[in-house]
């Protein structure tokens, strides 16, 4: 079996189960892929160095090998803080008044992709597979094409893909995109991403697409699909059962007081989540349904996230002062109808405090996915389910009909969507749960990852011209690799 590089941005191998920490379920799957096919997990430390060394750091941890490098601060301010969050993320999450255009951003961007492609290319054998994620490396594999791989490549983007008149304000945008076309595969996460991804293909660079996803480029056959990205259903379960689980359970329950029910929010602190039009709407509710309101609590976990990037801390600073306001008209002496808490916590906790939770509010303005929304559904108890209200704007949507699916941008269909829930028939909660439940359950990371791997070796029609490459020589692994 070929081995697989995986190359991210951020590199997270999940610890020893117990000490289970907030990684995300992309992590627990790529190292289980990584563990499968002997393979190597490259990517940034995180860390920051004086100046760049090219310092590979490898290590062994769960049977799984990493390969890391440090960056300088004016990579992480250029390529990081710079180009991949203020503009790539604002302008593929629709946000076009976020986005910023700087030069010296693009030119970071280029520069910690070149310093990515020289530091994994000595790992990188002749059979092995190359998968890259996300919007930080989009033109990486083009990168390594031009210093000779000719290995099968393939991208995930884990974000949405922009109409294209958006897309077009990007400087460069064309040059970004026939980067991307080095790559063997493209994976989007829903089709709607796939088809503006495909339209601007059409439209702006007159490609021929077939119905089937395959690109007619330079010679070259790319195959581009939509993979949606699920959780690790069996490590999640497991996790709820943890002790961690059920007491996180108890305690939310206990601070409830009788018969009151709780509505959660689990979203990093970021604009894309749609959290400020979350709070009005909570607020139109309360409002709205005086003879409820006390009866209802708001659970909002905002870990802090990108706090160097200057929309990231004006959205922190707006949510405080509308959690604040709220509170302030609403509360009374012994009710808060807002718990907005800043910090992060292990997903055993989350599965616990998810159980407890009536509603599962996830109203993204835009969002690739939203693996919260299919943690929700995960976390609940079927004879007894809660509710999932969910934003038509997450990736998960498409997956997800038997939520409530909301506008996230309308206060009163959010509000009428609460008010729907919290009255919701235990018949008809069940039905909803079952059907929610076997799309997580099916529809998992593990199945994510088989078919894009599988796409990659060409297993369902993802064949790649390979004669169409040139030769390069066979690269040397370095002895840590080994
Ligand atoms: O690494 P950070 O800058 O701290 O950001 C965390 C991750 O955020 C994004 O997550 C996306 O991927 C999820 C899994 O596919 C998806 O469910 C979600 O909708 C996306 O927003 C980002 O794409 C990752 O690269 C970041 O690591
Ligand atoms: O306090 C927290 C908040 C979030 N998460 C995890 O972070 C991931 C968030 O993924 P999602 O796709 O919803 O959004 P993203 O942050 O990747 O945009 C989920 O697995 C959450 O369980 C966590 O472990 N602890």
């Amino acid at each position: 079996m070929s081995r697989l590089i995986v190359v991210s941005n951020r590199v997270s191998v999940p610890q020893a189960m117990g000490a289970a920490g907030a990684q995300g379920g992309l992590a627990v799957a790529l190292s289980a892929a990584l563990r499968e096919h002997r393979g190597i997990w490259f990517g940034w430390s995180g860390k920051e160095t004086e100046s760049f060394t090219g310092h590979l750091d490898m290590q062994r941890n769960q049977d799984v090998t990493t390969a890391t490098i440090d960056l300088e601060p004016q990579d992480i301010e250029e390529y990081y803080n710079g180009y991949a969050n203020r503009t790539l993320w604002p302008l593929f999450h629709y946000r076009i008044d976020l986005t910023e255009y700087d030069r010296n951003f693009g030119e970071g961007y280029e520069r910690v992709n070149a310093r990515f492609a020289d530091s994994v290319l000595p790992l990188i054998e002749p059979d092995d597979l190359v998968w890259v994620h996300d919007y930080h490396l989009l033109p990486l594999g083009s990168m390594l094409r031009e210093k000779g791989v000719t290995n099968r490549m393939g991208l995930f983007l884990h974000i949405p893909w922009p109409p294209t008149r958006l897309f077009v304000s990007l400087p460069n945008h064309e040059q970004l995109v026939a980067s991307m076309l080095q790559y063997d595969l493209i994976g989007l996460q829903t089709e709607e991403w796939l088809d503006s991804f495909t339209h601007y293909l059409k439209k702006e660079m007159g490609l021929k697409v077939s119905d089937d996803g395959v690109i007619e480029y330079e010679g070259r056959r790319i195959v581009a699909r939509a993979f949606p990205i699920g959780i690790d259903y069996e490590e999640f379960v497991a996790s709820a059962r943890t002790e961690l689980a059920q007491g996180a359970y108890q305690r939310l329950k206990d601070s409830l007081g009788h018969g009151r029910k709780m509505l959660i929010g689990v979203d990093r602190l970021d604009y894309s989540k749609g959290l400020g039009e979350r709070f009005d709407s909570f607020d139109r509710f309360l409002t709205d349904n005086p003879e409820m309101a006390k009866d209802v609590v708001l659970l909002q976990i905002a870990p802090p996230s990108r706090g160097e990037v200057a929309s990231y801390q004006l959205i922190r600073h707006d949510l405080e002062r509308k959690a604040g306001h709220i509170n302030g008209a609403h509360a009374d002496v012994a009710w808060v109808p807002i718990r907005y808490v800043n910090r992060g916590y292990p997903r055993a906790e989350l599965a616990g405090f998810y159980r407890a939770a009536d509603i599962g509010l996830v109203t993204p303005l835009r969002d690739g996915m939203n693996l919260v929304a299919k943690e929700y559904v995960a976390a609940q108890d079927s004879e007894d389910p809660g509710v999932l209200i969910l934003s038509r704007f997450a990736g998960a949507a498409p997956q997800m009909e038997d939520a409530v699916l909301v506008n996230p941008h309308s206060t009163e269909d959010v509000s009428d969507a609460i008010r729907q829930a919290l009255h919701m028939p235990l018949p008809e909660r069940r039905r909803r749960h079952e059907r929610l439940l076997a799309s997580v359950r099916d529809e998992d990371v593990v199945r994510w990852r088989e078919n894009f791997v599988g796409a990659l070796r060409g297993e369902h029609g993802a064949e790649v011209p390979l004669d169409a490459r040139p030769e390069r020589p066979g690269p040397e692994l370095s002895a840590a690799a080994s």
